[in-house]
């Protein structure tokens, strides 16, 4: 197939389509293909008689996650089976203010300026779209955006669309700005997901999986649907890791004095999968992409000095509703010894890792998924139940809940067993501190999800 190696050029196509492939010939006889799957869209708005296909080209074929480039041919007709990609460009791309690009740098394996380059930004010129680029300088670049552009406008009812070109971080730091400030938001950004991170854990659930380019898909065809956003309450005295767990800020109390409150969309753990998520996350663990989960949690539970993992020791509680009749219960795990400890707003936390299959995205619930110590290959055979479509939660050992409110009590001594992973954040909790849950009602933030 003549997809990468073809020169495509500005002559309009004839077009037809046979087996997933659109087969196209220029005046000169010169033929091209393109698969179906990786049609991004047909625009039909410039010329009605020559409709535009935007494709992504792919240098790798076989890999479908690659980023590849994005193309653009003008064909002479549009054959019947290409009417199912006709798009015309949404209203959340035709708002007065242009639309803003974050370019996460650091995400995932760095690959989000190339990115822009071969798919974003050939998206924008096609679409015929103003835009305005923001490249991240440091780990604080997006808030800074956020307080000082973002939520302006968002507070002054100016409607605004963010295409964000990281890994879950990006939308984390805009629920950080929007969800702590006092102001009030009149009308929430809509916000693109174009997948570079790592885990990239939203995107993935709300069904961006084939690499960055799914995000251009969402893009032009989808709909801007609210973040549901949870508040995680923390005892006094917790502090925030940063600098690759050399560094601790305290985070203080809210204005009442009782307690911190952070907000997060994604996940909250503790246990082996905090642990694993603060080991590695540094530079030396970043260049190894997705690989650096496993290598961190083979450390965690086979111990080099032979001993078995660790015990992690807190009481948990938490409340679910009957369904049926709108009952609340109130439950305590059965023992206050715990391995893994996840409560998860997403389905996915990685493209393939299906932590809660019951979990509808972006439907506002949280599911608590939970087991307590069992020996290592165990617990490596649920983690590949989870990455086979879900098949843990149905598992014995497996706590997994629908829950309301959540509350952990730790029990630990030394501050190691006491990092709880907020959104990516590793947060400390104190000696004899607390962790809670509530879902948050505000709305203050759209994603668009793909339709
Ligand atoms: N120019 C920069 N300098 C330093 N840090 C940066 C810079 N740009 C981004 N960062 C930081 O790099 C991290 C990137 O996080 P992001 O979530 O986007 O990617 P990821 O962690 O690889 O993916 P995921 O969260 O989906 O697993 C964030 O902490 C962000 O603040």
């Amino acid at each position: 197939m003549a997809t990468a190696s073809f020169k495509w050029g500005s002559d309009v196509y004839s077009a037809e389509v046979a087996e997933d492939v659109l087969h196209c010939t220029s005046h000169e006889g010169a033929q091209g293909t393109i698969k179906l799957s990786n049609i991004v869209g047909v625009l039909s708005t410039n010329s009605p008689s020559t409709p535009s296909v935007l494709f992504v080209v792919k240098p790798d074929d076989e890999n479908e996650e690659a980023p590849g480039y994005l193309q653009k041919i003008d064909i002479s007709s549009l054959p019947p089976a290409l009417s199912q990609f006709l798009v015309t460009v949404p209203d959340y791309l035709k708002h007065s203010e242009p639309v803003q690009v974050i370019i996460s740098v650091t995400s995932g394996t760095q690959t989000a300026q190339a990115v822009f380059q071969d798919l974003v930004k050939p998206f924008l010129t096609h679409v015929g779209l103003e835009y305005e680029v923001h490249e991240t300088k440091s780990a604080q670049t997006i808030k800074e955006l956020a307080q000082s552009q973002f939520l302006d406008r968002a507070c002054s009812g100016i409607p605004q669309t963010i295409i964000l070109l990281s890994g879950d971080g990006g939308l984390v730091d805009l629920v950080e700005v929007f969800y702590e400030s006092s102001r009030s938001v009149q009308t929430p950004p809509q916000i693109a997901l174009v997948p570079c991170g790592t885990g990239n854990a939203m995107a993935s659930s709300i069904g961006l999986r084939s690499g960055p380019a799914s995000g251009l898909v969402a893009l032009i065809r989808g709909a801007p649907t609210p973040l549901p956003t949870f508040a995680a309450r923390i005892s006094p005295g917790s502090q925030l890791v940063i600098d690759e767990g050399r560094q601790r800020v305290p985070l203080g109390v809210d204005a009442h004095g009782s307690y911190r409150t952070l907000y997060c969309a994604v996940v909250v753990s503790w246990a082996l999968h905090s642990a694993l998520v603060a080991d590695s996350d540094t530079t030396e663990y970043r260049k190894f992409g997705r690989e650096r989960f496993k290598m961190a949690a083979n450390k965690l539970l086979y111990p080099s000095d032979g001993t078995e993992p660790h015990r992690f020791n807190g009481k948990i509680t938490y409340s679910t509703v009957n369904g049926q009749t709108g009952e609340v219960s109130q439950e305590t795990t059965d023992t206050n010894e715990h391995m893994y400890v996840v409560v998860s707003m997403v389905p996915r936390l990685e493209k393939n890792f299906l932590i809660s299959p019951g979990t509808e995205p972006l439907g506002g619930q949280m599911h608590l998924m939970r087991w307590g110590p069992i020996p290592a290959d165990e617990a490596v055979r649920l983690v590949v139940l989870a990455y086979q479509g879900g098949l843990h939660v149905s598992e014995k050992t497996v706590t997994y809940a629908d829950v309301e409110q959540l509350r952990i009590e730790f029990e630990e001594d030394s501050e190691h067993w006491r990092r709880v992973c907020i959104d990516g954040n590793i947060v400390t909790v104190e000696k004899g501190g607390w962790l809670e849950l509530h879902k948050e009602p505000r709305q203050l933030l759209h994603v668009i999800k793909p339709c």
